[in-house]
């Protein structure tokens, strides 16, 4: 048997750039990475099932979590708390199967810290102006909301250079496309299929 660690791959960006959308439709696709369900104390939508969408959490059980040091990284997103599982993640990625977050952007660079060997990729709208129109459009903030997530997102953007990559997303369907390119690209700079040519020969 060859050991190799699974790839964690982390898509983080502004608030409404389309990071869930991308996510759902890269794994509607066929795929061999392992999505990790978030911790949150917000309240589920409707339609959104616990286990599924996010574990749910009250406040007190989420702040047990952290204490418990059950979280990878955690942050406050819009008055709720957000949280990655610690055990999936290290589990899945010792059984040498690939990881994948899709979190905000204080939550990525906290991963980075733990997880420096991490692949970050940072989602960019084509425009501000079309950040604005998708935040707009979703319908889910105030015009006082709209304006905060566009000042954040201006100092998120920022932050593009502590990323890997840069994937633009203009169109769903070539945001999951390069994503998907990346996740090959990690896998051929792994050389995993390499490295267990190599073992097996030493083994013969
Ligand atoms: N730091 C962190 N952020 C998360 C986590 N899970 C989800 N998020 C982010 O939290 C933000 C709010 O998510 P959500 O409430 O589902 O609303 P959305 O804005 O419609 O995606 C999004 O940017 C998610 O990417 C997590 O475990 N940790
Ligand atoms: N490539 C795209 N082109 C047009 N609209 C998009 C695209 N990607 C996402 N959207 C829309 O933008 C809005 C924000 O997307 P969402 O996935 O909720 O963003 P995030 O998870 O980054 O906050 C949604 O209404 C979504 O349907």
């Amino acid at each position: 048997m060859i050991e190799q660690k699974g790839i964690l791959f982390i898509l983080s960006g502004p608030s409404g750039v389309g990071k869930g959308t991308v996510r759902k439709a890269l794994f509607e696709q066929s795929t061999d990475l392992r999505y990790s369900i978030s911790m949150t104390t917000r309240a589920p939508r409707e339609g959104e099932v616990d286990g599924v969408d996010y574990f749910f959490k009250s406040r007190d059980e989420f702040e047990k979590l952290i204490t418990e040091g059950q979280l990878i990284e955690h942050a406050e997103y819009v008055g709720n708390y957000y949280g990655t599982p610690r055990h999936y993640v290290e589990e899945t990625l010792n059984q040498g199967k690939d990881v994948f977050l899709e979190i905000e952007v204080q939550g990525a660079l906290k991963v980075r810290e733990n997880f420096p060997e991490g692949v970050f990729v940072f989602l960019i709208p084509p425009s501000l102006e079309e950040l604005k129109d998708r935040i707009v459009s979703r319908g889910t903030e105030t015009e006082e909301k709209v304006k905060n997530r566009l000042l954040a997102a201006k100092e998120e953007i920022d932050m593009m250079d502590a990323y890997d990559y840069v994937v633009v997303n203009d169109q769903i369907n070539n945001a999951v496309q390069k994503v998907q390119s990346i996740v090959a690209s990690e896998h051929c700079k792994r050389e995993r299929v390499a490295h267990q040519y190599k073992k097996a020969l030493e083994e013969k």
